[in-house]
């Protein structure tokens, strides 16, 4: 018979894994798809993914492209089998079975150009994918990362109702790399390092509607107004400030496989029960007069479906 201080310590060490994402127990069978996935942010999240534990059966689907990516990333050795499948015949297959579905598919900006540019081509790609996702995996998580995701978000939502199968808290606008983007210029001017940083980035994700939080970044600086009103405007500009380096060639790929991948893992930890899973999303919202906003994100176990946080606890004062 085990001693009960020896059984304590053990289930505190157990707590204390689970609590930091840790399995403690068989760790369950997920299928992760991306669509999109030879693209320019497509190839690297998909070998983010390939290295996430939680990921059992990695799916990954284009409409060109993708044996060659597939058969790339399949000879990783980590836990996850990986699947290539091109062109929409294959979509099915891609999906079937899905618990989280991340999309990068769809054109990037170039210079001169807004995101609300792409709204005419990524409209009817995000809209036939959707479709797809209603068939085959009507209860996945969804990421979306095309642009523009303050529209992209809200025409999935219209396709899964159309579709009878809409859950609002499975439906997420991937705004991560606006918070990546704010905690490492935050980091920068508050002279902190960059790995105990926090910043809620709110509203949406274009410009203007970008609202990093740096009164409530953590932790906390007295940084002047000039400096806070710099770094706001850099957080909003982030996606331009990368258009333009490209100089035509596309918008950021490497830092959004890093922040989609970052939001992937949020989501299968949410989903395997690990608590207090909190991010920022652009999600279907009460909290302002909005029908969308980003803000936090909490998941809730057991019913293993986000809610959002009162934006109360978010909103300076
Ligand atoms: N949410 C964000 O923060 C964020 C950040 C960066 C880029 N983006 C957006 O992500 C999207 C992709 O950017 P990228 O740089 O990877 O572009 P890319 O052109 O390099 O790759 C897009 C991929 O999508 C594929 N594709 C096109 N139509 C498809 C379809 N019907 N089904 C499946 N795949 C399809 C293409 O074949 C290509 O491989 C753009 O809309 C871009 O604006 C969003
Ligand atoms: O700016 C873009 O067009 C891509 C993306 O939305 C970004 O923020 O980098």
């Amino acid at each position: 018979m085990m001693k009960p201080s020896l059984l304590r310590s053990l289930r505190s060490a157990a707590s204390h894994l689970s609590r930091r994402g840790y399995a403690t127990e068989p760790v369950p069978e997920r299928k992760v798809a991306v669509l999109g996935a030879a693209g320019g942010i497509g190839q690297p999240l998909s070998l983010l993914m390939k290295l996430n534990p939680l990921v059992s059966s990695l799916s990954l689907y284009d409409i060109a492209g993708t044996p060659g990516v597939a058969a790339d990333v399949s000879h990783i050795n980590t836990r996850s089998e990986v699947v290539g499948y091109q062109g929409e015949e294959e979509l099915g297959k891609a999906l079937e079975g899905a618990d989280v579905v991340i999309i990068p598919a769809g054109v990037p900006r170039k210079p001169g150009m807004t995101r609300d540019d792409l709204f005419n081509i990524n409209a009817g790609i995000v809209k036939s994918l959707c479709t797809a996702i209603a068939k085959y995996c009507p209860h996945a998580l969804v990421n979306m990362i095309s642009n523009p995701v303050n529209s992209t978000v809200p025409i999935a939502a219209e396709v899964f109702k159309k579709a009878g199968t809409y859950d609002e808290k499975r439906l997420f606008g991937v705004t991560t790399l606006d918070v990546v983007r704010a905690k490492t210029f935050y980091a920068g001017k508050a002279n902190v390092p960059v790995a105990g940083v926090n910043v809620p980035v709110v509203g949406g994700h274009a410009g203007i509607t970008i609202l990093p939080l740096f009164s409530q970044a953590t932790p906390k600086a007295n940084l002047d107004d000039d400096i806070i009103k710099a770094l706001t405007k850099r957080t909003q500009d982030g996606g331009t400030e990368v258009v333009e380096a490209k100089a035509g060639k596309g918008s950021a790929t490497l830092s959004m496989a890093y922040a989609g991948a970052l939001f992937a893992d949020a989501c299968l930890k949410g989903l395997n029960g690990v608590p207090d899973v909190v991010e920022c999303s652009f999600v279907q919202s009460t909290v302002t007069e909005l029908p969308f906003f980003a803000s936090k994100v909490i998941e809730l176990p057991p019913l293993h479906t986000f809610q959002i946080l009162r934006l109360s606890i978010l909103w300076p004062v």
